[in-house]
Order: C-alpha cells, then structure tokens, then sequence
C-alpha cells in the first residue's frame, strides 16, 4: 500500500445473498484516499455508494456480506489493517480511536432521550478515562470547535430542540471525539438548505487541516463535490466507472455517464467549462437491478455513445488522461 494512502479500497465485492438471487451492489470498487485529502464518491441512489462505506465500517447489514477484495487501512502508528478480514473487536477500537462516521440524517443517530452533552460525554468516556466533569469540560470545547452557538448552553439541549444543521454540527463533535485520522461523510449535507449546507462544507474543510484528516464524501451532489473534494470517484450500478482529480474530471469527462452526471448538474458544470450556454440535461432511463445479468457495459442500455462491442464487452477500469475510465470509447470522448 502506498505510503501517502490512508485508505485503499481494492476490488471490493459486497453481495446480498437472498435464496433465489443475488444482490451485486459493490462489485469489484476500489478506491484510495489519500493522507488529510477528501474523495468524493458520487452516483445516481442505488449506485452503491452507501454499502461500499458500510463496508469499509463493517457495519453492514445481514444478508449484506463483503465476499471479496481488500479494505486496507494505515492507522497513525503506520500498521496496515485489512478491515474486511478484521475481527469484531478490531473493529470496535478502529470505529472509536480511528475511523467515524456521519449520515444524512442526526436524529436517527441520536438518542431522543438524552441531552446532545450527554451523548457526546458517552463517545469521550468509551475513548478516554476521565470523569464526568472532565468529559463534559470535553464537550463544550468540542462544540465550541463544530462552531456551535453558545455551546457551553447547548449541551444542555434534547435533539429536537435543534435544528438540522445543529443536529448535524452535533453528529460531527461526535465523530471528533474519537480525533478520526478517516473521516467517512454520507450525505452529511443533503437534508440541509443551501446556506446551512455551505456553512458545514466549510468547518468540515477547516477541521480537515486543523486535525489532518482524510475524508471519503458520499453525495449524489456535483457543486458540493467542487467545494469539498480532491479526487472524485463515480459510481455506477455497483462499479467504478470513472475516477481522477476533481479539477481533471469537470474539465474533460471520460466516461459518458460522468459527462450526463455533470450536464445534469448546471452549476457545477458551468464552474467547470465556464459555458453558460449548457444545457440541463437528464440522463434518460435508470440504474439496472443489481441482480439483473450482466453481460457487456452496465452503462451500455442508457449510453449515447453505445456500440454493438458495447453490449458484448464487459469494459475494464483503464487508465485515461490522469485519471481511470471504465470505457472502451473514452479517447473518443476525450477529443470531445
Ligand atoms: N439491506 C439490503 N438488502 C438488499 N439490497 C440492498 C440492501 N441495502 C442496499 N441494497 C441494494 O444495494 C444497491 C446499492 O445501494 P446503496 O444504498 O449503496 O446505493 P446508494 O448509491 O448509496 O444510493 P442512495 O444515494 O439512494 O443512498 C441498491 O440496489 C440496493 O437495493
């Protein structure tokens, strides 16, 4: 594994198992996130975005099952852990001291019953041995640092007397707590109206350089992915099709689902290419069942670029430009 990588996901297979079918949801994904840089993954809802980050947490539900490929993580100390073959404990102190996690949504990861001081007090006392008036001294500084207003009052707060972006900045003391070397963002921003979402792009970015973290950033959102991140992976019917710097990527797509991703998306497109004549552009039909066969490019029945070799071989992730695409027409494309 290379010495800059904190994460390296390698032909990751996660499969749902169901007596007369089978689930490919990840099927052979890999992806390297870099020491203290963000990797966003994008994908239309049912790409595999989710599970591939439940995987690498481990925190999959059965019959969800990782069947092949490597999750290797470098903690600080330099040792390389393979999570998917990690035991349970292993991955217990892994979760708590190294790698946390934030959804789309707080309230279903916080306890309605509790104060927000509490349930960040609890994640610091599982880490750390020291009392409760030291713990909750912990809190306040750690909301203080998510910028949450008057926090030293805040820890007093229920859930539901906050709102969504507090909950959200709530979730992400949490996930401080642990000081996380890897940070994995789901959705964190998608529930959130645009100011509130800009408002914690910008901490999470902060807090990156502050305590030198790496993020993996789950979005189906492209304008977020030109704020936040350094590389881009997209993700298609359980595949990588295409991957590279963002900046690489908004100028030249090299992959036809990538280019429908960014004409679907005005602002991002438009911070890319600067062409304000682009047009919003859908990209017609729907990702394929994961448990549909496979035979050919998945992308193939949607594709405008489609040929019969399309619909016969099955593509490979090959390198183009300075990034990697999974098309067998992607020079065309690239002289687009
Ligand atoms: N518990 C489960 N049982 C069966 N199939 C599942 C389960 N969880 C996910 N899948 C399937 O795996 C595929 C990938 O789902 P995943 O949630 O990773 O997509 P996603 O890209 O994160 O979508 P979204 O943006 O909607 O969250 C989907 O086709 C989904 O139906």
């Amino acid at each position: 594994m290379d010495q800059s990588l904190a994460l390296s996901v390698r032909d990751l297979k996660t499969h749902f198992v169901f007596r007369n079918s089978t689930a490919r949801s990840v099927d052979g994904v890999s992806i390297d996130v870099p020491d203290n840089r963000t990797v966003a993954v994008v994908g239309e809802s049912g790409s595999g975005k989710s599970v591939t980050s439940l995987s690498i947490m481990r925190l999959l539900a059965a019959p969800g099952r990782i069947v092949g490929g490597e999750i290797l993580y470098r903690d600080r100390a330099g040792t390389v852990t393979d999570l998917a073959k990690a035991s349970d404990a292993q991955m217990r102190r892994m979760r708590g001291s190294e790698i946390a996690m934030i959804f789309q949504e707080p309230m279903s990861s916080l306890n309605p019953l509790f104060t927000v001081g509490d349930q960040i007090a609890e994640m610091i006392t599982l880490h750390e041995r020291i009392d409760r008036a030291a713990a909750m001294h912990r809190v306040v500084e750690l909301l203080e640092t998510v910028e949450m207003p008057a926090a030293a009052k805040r820890v007093h707060d229920y859930p539901h007397q906050m709102s969504g972006g507090m909950r959200q900045r709530v979730m992400i003391a949490m996930a401080l707590a642990c000081r996380p070397r890897l940070l994995i963002a789901d959705e964190p921003t998608t529930a959130l109206d645009v100011t509130i979402q800009a408002q914690i792009i910008d901490l999470l970015k902060r807090l990156q350089s502050r305590y030198q973290m790496s993020i993996l950033f789950i979005t189906h959102n492209l304008g977020v992915v030109a704020e936040i991140a350094d590389e881009l992976v997209v993700m298609y019917a359980g595949q990588v099709v295409e991957k590279g710097p963002v900046a690489s990527i908004f100028a030249q797509q090299r992959h036809p689902y990538t280019k429908g991703l960014l004409a679907a998306t005005p602002n991002a497109a438009l911070a890319a290419t600067g062409d304000e004549r682009r047009r919003l552009l859908a990209i017609p039909g729907s990702v394929p069942p994961v448990t549909a066969p496979r035979t050919g490019c998945v992308f193939a029945p949607r594709c405008g670029y489609v040929t019969p070799a399309c619909r016969t071989t099955h593509p490979a992730l090959v390198a183009s430009g300075d990034g990697w695409t999974r098309c067998i027409r992607h020079e065309v494309l690239s002289h687009e």
